[in-house]
């Protein structure tokens, strides 16, 4: 039986090719228009597992997938780096000049903004993913209006690309966080984990969390605040950190629950980068 994989996005969206390339092209993908319809499909296990995009390298951090993460009490069970080339498309024969309005994945417009900018005559509009768009332009046949999308969304839609690789900069990474109900099966080979510390706000307390996480060989890759919604101006540090000793790191978490304050882990995995 075929796994099956919940990704917001349709056949042509970037979710849709981590999809297939983390689980092979036999994974049965149960396609959302939102990130928190995939997370719920996780939690209730309707789909075996799930993918979601945390942060990317030009646009930064997805925040409302943090807050996703931990409200459905989803596991993290490996990671995935795609990179990311965005193409100006539309119905084949139009000209870049007569176009009015684009439309994307909000993350897709941001990686582009340098671009949109020396086209002050196209409309910028959110969009669910970037193959819908592709999709939709092909299927209402739509003259004046271009999506911002994969070259193999161009390919399936039928559509004509007038400019290449319109991201900010030409190495453009999303790093994508593949998710489940249950902990991975303990792999033998992780030597990275996500978790959340919820500490006292107290003079110099995250500076010596960090330095015990150093001082423990913990190598941290990302550490991003998210505010804790019951108490205003409070907040919770989710981290990223790779380690080479694994008993170092369960020393770490020990010491975050005796002497800082609340730990949740995530997930222990392989790091992909
Ligand atoms: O719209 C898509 O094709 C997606 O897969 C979404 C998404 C994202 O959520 O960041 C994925 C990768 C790119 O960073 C742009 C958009």
């Amino acid at each position: 039986m075929s796994l099956k994989i919940a990704i917001q996005g349709i056949p042509g969206s970037f979710h849709h090719q981590v999809a297939l390339k983390a689980y092979g092209d036999e994974a049965e993908i149960l396609p959302f228009n939102t990130f928190e319809a995939v997370a719920k499909s996780i939690s209730q296990g309707e789909a075996d597992f799930g993918v979601m995009a945390i942060e990317n390298s030009i646009a930064g951090a997805i925040l409302p997938n943090y807050d996703l993460l931990d409200r459905y009490e989803l596991f993290i069970t490996d990671e995935f780096y795609l990179p990311i080339s965005h193409q100006l498309m539309a119905l084949p024969g139009q000209q870049i000049e007569k176009i009015k309005e684009v439309r994307s994945h909000p993350m897709a417009l941001l990686q582009c903004k340098t671009f949109l900018a020396q086209h002050p005559n196209m409309k910028q509009v959110d969009d669910i993913d970037t193959a819908t768009v592709a999709k939709r332009i092909s299927q209402e046949q739509s003259e004046g209006l271009a999506a911002i999308a994969s070259e193999i969304a161009a390919e399936i839609y039928g559509l004509e690309i007038l400019a290449r690789d319109i991201q900010t900069v030409k190495s453009n990474f999303t790093r994508f966080i593949l998710l489940a109900n249950k902990i991975n099966p303990s792999d033998e080979g992780s030597n990275k984990a996500s978790f959340k510390v919820t500490i006292k706000n107290e003079q110099g307390g995250l500076a010596q969390l960090l330095s015990m996480l150093a001082y423990k060989g913990l190598d941290l890759s990302k550490i991003q605040s998210i505010p804790v919604i019951e108490k205003p101006w409070e907040y919770s540090f989710f981290i990223d950190a790779v380690f080479t000793n694994y008993e170092n790191y369960r020393d770490a978490m020990n010491l975050i629950q005796r002497d800082f304050g609340d730990v949740k882990i995530f997930g222990e995995y392989r790091s992909r980068k």
